[in-house]
């Protein structure tokens, strides 16, 4: 379904992605892992149109799309979710999904005034089908409530949400765990899992949550400094040196970086760096 090749971003100097070959097949869920700032965001953009690559090539069920902007690859059915919610906050839930289905003919006023019934027909379509959308993610009961007082957890289902308004056929989930809490989180598993099996969706999921990972996703690849480390089952891939020395260099770097923290000689030089006012 999806064949990234040699995938480099290059910012400056520096490659946030270095060389990145990958294959995604239909009716996968691949868990994207690895270190903080191993470059998982940044071939998410990539893949997603909203970089675009120093070099490589990414095709999409067999199309060259290396160089489509997002909302093209969005209506191909390539569709991305955010780490943080990108929801319209004013609006409510229903509203948020209602939004989403591309070509509208609600939104031209020109054909609202040729074929005002066919219009109406179309907008009680996808009235209905948010709603559906919004009983399949028990978010119902929260149908009118504006989706800015909705919780973190209730975000991460909207997102999902508009995913299904638009019938994608690979989606991005950008952390989908990350501040949500734990019932809503066997929700939001849940979900995803009817979504793959029942209704043939693919999807990439990056991930920090490693019981997320292991219950979801098959394959599972590590990626470090840019590149891929590995690709294979949850439990080869955990336990593979490679990764478990690219976590601990991670882990390395944030306890000297809390030693210096509270290193004396490091405080007298900030309390140097500032003019005695200021402190
Ligand atoms: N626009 C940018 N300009 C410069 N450097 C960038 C930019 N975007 C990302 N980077 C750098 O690229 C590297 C990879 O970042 P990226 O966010 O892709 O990592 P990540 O694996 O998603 O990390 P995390 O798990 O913390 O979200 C980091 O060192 C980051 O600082």
């Amino acid at each position: 379904m999806l064949e990234l090749d040699g995938l480099v971003k290059a910012f400056g100097g520096f490659h946030a992605v270095d060389g990145c070959s990958l294959r995604v097949n239909k009716g996968e869920i691949l868990g994207l892992i690895g270190p903080n700032g191993a470059g998982k965001t940044t071939l998410f953009n990539l893949i997603a149109g909203a970089l675009q690559p120093t070099s490589g090539t990414i095709r999409f069920l067999g199309e060259d799309v290396t160089h489509l902007p997002t909302d093209a690859l969005f209506h191909k059915g390539l569709v991305r979710t955010f780490q943080i919610p990108h929801e319209f906050h004013r609006l409510t839930a229903l509203e948020n999904l209602m939004m989403v289905p591309p070509r509208q003919p609600g939104e031209s006023l020109f054909a609202n005034w040729l074929a005002w019934g066919k219009v109406r027909r179309a907008e009680e379509e996808v009235h209905r089908k948010a709603e559906d959308t919004l009983a399949f993610l028990e978010l119902g009961h929260v149908a009118h409530e504006r989706a800015g007082n909705l919780s973190g957890g209730q975000k991460k289902l909207l997102e999902l949400g508009r995913t299904m308004m638009t019938d994608a056929q690979l989606v991005l989930l950008d952390e989908p765990a990350a501040g949500v809490n734990r019932t809503l989180l066997r929700k939001l598993e849940e979900k995803i899992l009817i979504l793959n099996r029942e209704r043939g969706y693919t999807f990439i999921l990056i991930e920090h949550d490693m019981e997320m990972i292991e219950k979801l996703c098959d394959p599972v690849v590590c990626m470090a400094e840019g590149k891929v480390l590995i690709q294979g089952d949850f439990h080869t891939v955990r336990s593979d040196t490679r990764v478990l020395e690219a976590y601990l260099g991670e882990t390395a770097s944030a306890i000297e970086r809390n030693e210096a923290e509270h290193d004396p000689r490091v405080e007298d030089m900030r309390e140097q760096e500032l003019p005695r006012e200021d402190l």
